[in-house]
């Protein structure tokens, strides 16, 4: 027993390594609140012994707390079950953390859970109560009748006719980072990894609020405020227990609530100042959204008003900033490749910043199609963890409300329906033209309607039908343009010729190490 609980307590202080805390006063007794919250929930669990199951379960785990993912790698442990232990039926069983879940891994299984949201089955209730501790409370976040509310509401506003609107907001960012790289560049290696983040954050302050934190140039104190909201939602969500609820510890855990307040108060007092001119302006989403509350009369309240618009910096910057720098990894480490999509971004002329957002994937079909590799590849949302609110048919098993699902959709991505492209190239290999196909002159055009492809594609990086990402079409046209400049500008190569960047993959996928690239500015074009 003291070997379990030894080990238990290893992997709680890896968490808490793993998350900056290790240094914390509170740290002990964190561990020891987490050990009496996994003991508890065995206690409460009465748990029923279900001895034939269609589906295989993962052998061995310790009494109490079952299985614990290796905490630098969550994503490769649950990948690693799924691949070993899935016998066809599409799940696998696994007990953590004093709980069961239901490892989803392939395409059929998970459309049928996904098919139950937004009623039967749930973001965790955990994420959710995480979410609302730090006032995040908008369309992630959202259930049942308010979700319903809010998606008829925000997600036209993210369709290409607005998302045309937000292009020069991309366009100013971008025009700083391609300038400030160009002075760095001939000083070495250019360290671009925190520069991306803060170019993701810029366009998002732009475009949601119609603010200019410029913080590509300058540090900007509220682009960490809201960087760090997303690294503390993150943390509370995976957190065995509420330790923000429990005065004195939470401060020393993770000083969230001022964090959250100051977040709060600076979209509070964006809004009141642009209210003056919210009329005649229409490039940013708050001024969208207040004309067309103004037409109605079941308007939403306040904080989900600005309860949203931090929910567009948590969901747009992490997740567009993480692609950017895999595209330019995946560039760097092919010559070849990206001398083929600098000719296409080159064809387009100097146009390109005023482009139609629609005609983009047809006017750079190579760099599309690459863009939805890296997207399938190295996807920054590699896993959703569900709950049912009812009970479920898995399989011909009755499973209990309150179930726990993990859908592996990296792994599912990697496995079954993805096209094999024109090369015919197996799924668990990076192709930049799997997304293409030939037409009649011998031609590269994208592939069906040309459209973001769909899960029944396999391509699950911007979610699951019912819940699918609305700020796809924005991160498109962002990563479109940022890598066209970049090819313009710049030959990129890897630091030292460094080809094995590791990258961490607990959630959201990053690399490890900040990443830092050769930029070597082109020869300007004889006239
Ligand atoms: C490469 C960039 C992006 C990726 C990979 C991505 C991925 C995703 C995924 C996988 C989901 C579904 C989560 C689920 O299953 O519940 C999602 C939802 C969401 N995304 Fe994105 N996203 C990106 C960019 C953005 C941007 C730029 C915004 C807005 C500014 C945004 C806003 C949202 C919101 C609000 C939701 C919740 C939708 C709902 O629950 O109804 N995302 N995103």
């Amino acid at each position: 027993m003291i070997k379990y609980i030894t080990e238990a307590h290893d992997t709680c202080k890896a968490f808490l390594v793993n998350n900056d805390l290790s240094g914390s006063p509170m740290a002990n007794a964190y561990i020891a609140l987490a050990l009496l919250t996994l003991t508890m929930s065995l206690l409460r669990s009465n748990k029923k012994k279900n001895a034939s199951t269609p589906w295989n379960k993962v052998p061995g785990g310790l009494p109490i707390i079952g299985h614990i993912p290796h905490v630098p790698s969550i994503l490769d442990t649950l990948e690693g079950w799924a691949d070993t232990y899935d016998n066809g039926s599409g799940v696998v069983e696994v007990q953590m953390a004093g709980k069961k879940h239901f490892i989803i891994c392939n395409q059929e299984k998970a459309q049928f859970i996904e098919s139950k949201r937004p009623h039967k089955v749930i973001r965790g209730t955990k994420f959710s109560k995480a979410f609302t501790s730090l006032q995040v409370c908008g369309l992630i976040e959202a259930e049942g009748e308010t979700w319903k509310k809010e998606r008829r509401m925000i997600p036209p506003f993210f369709n290409h006719k607005n998302v045309q609107d937000y292009v020069s907001h991309a366009n100013l960012v971008f025009s700083r980072l391609i300038k400030k790289w160009s002075s760095q560049c001939d000083a070495g290696p250019v360290a671009v990894t925190q520069d991306m983040h803060h170019a993701a954050t810029d366009i998002i302050s732009l475009s949601m609020l119609g603010y200019d934190l410029d913080s590509v140039t300058a540090p900007s104190e509220m682009a960490t405020v809201l960087d760090t909201i997303a690294k503390l939602l993150l943390k509370r969500a995976v957190s065995p227990f509420p330790y923000w609820k429990i005065p004195i510890v939470r401060q020393y855990i993770d000083n969230g609530d001022p964090i959250a307040e100051k977040a709060v108060a600076f979209c509070k007092q964006v809004l009141a100042e642009s209210a003056p001119s919210l009329q005649s302006s229409n490039n940013f989403l708050a001024a969208k959204l207040m004309k067309e509350m103004g037409k109605k009369a079941d308007q939403f309240p306040e904080e989900r008003l600005i309860g949203n618009m931090i929910t567009m910096f948590f969901a747009g910057t992490e997740t567009t900033a993480t692609t950017n720098l895999f595209c330019m990894y995946q560039l760097a480490k092919d010559k070849v490749l990206q001398d083929e999509l600098r000719t296409e971004a080159e064809a387009l002329g100097e146009d390109i910043e005023s482009i139609d957002v629609a005609a983009l994937p047809s006017k750079l079909p190579l760099l599309t199609s690459f863009i939805f590799e890296v997207m399938r590849y190295f996807p920054a949302i590699s896993i959703q963890r569900l709950e049912s609110t009812v009970p479920l048919t898995l399989v011909d098993v009755e499973i209990p409300a309150q179930s726990s699902f993990i859908v592996v959709g990296r792994f599912i991505s990697k496995k079954s329906n993805t096209p094999l492209g024109p090369l015919n190239s197996p799924r668990d290999k990076f192709c930049a033209k799997r997304y293409l196909t030939k037409n009649e002159s011998g031609k590269y055009v994208l592939s069906g309607s040309g459209d973001i492809p769909t899960p029944s594609m396999g391509f699950r990086s911007f979610g699951p039908a019912a819940r699918i990402c609305p700020g796809r079409h924005l991160s498109m046209m962002e990563i479109t343009l940022v890598l066209s400049k970049i090819l313009r500008t710049f030959e990129v190569s890897l630091k030292d010729g460094k080809e094995d960047m590791k990258y961490v993959t607990n959630f959201a996928l990053a690399f490890e190490e900040d990443l830092e690239v050769m930029l070597k500015p082109r020869a300007p074009k004889a006239t």
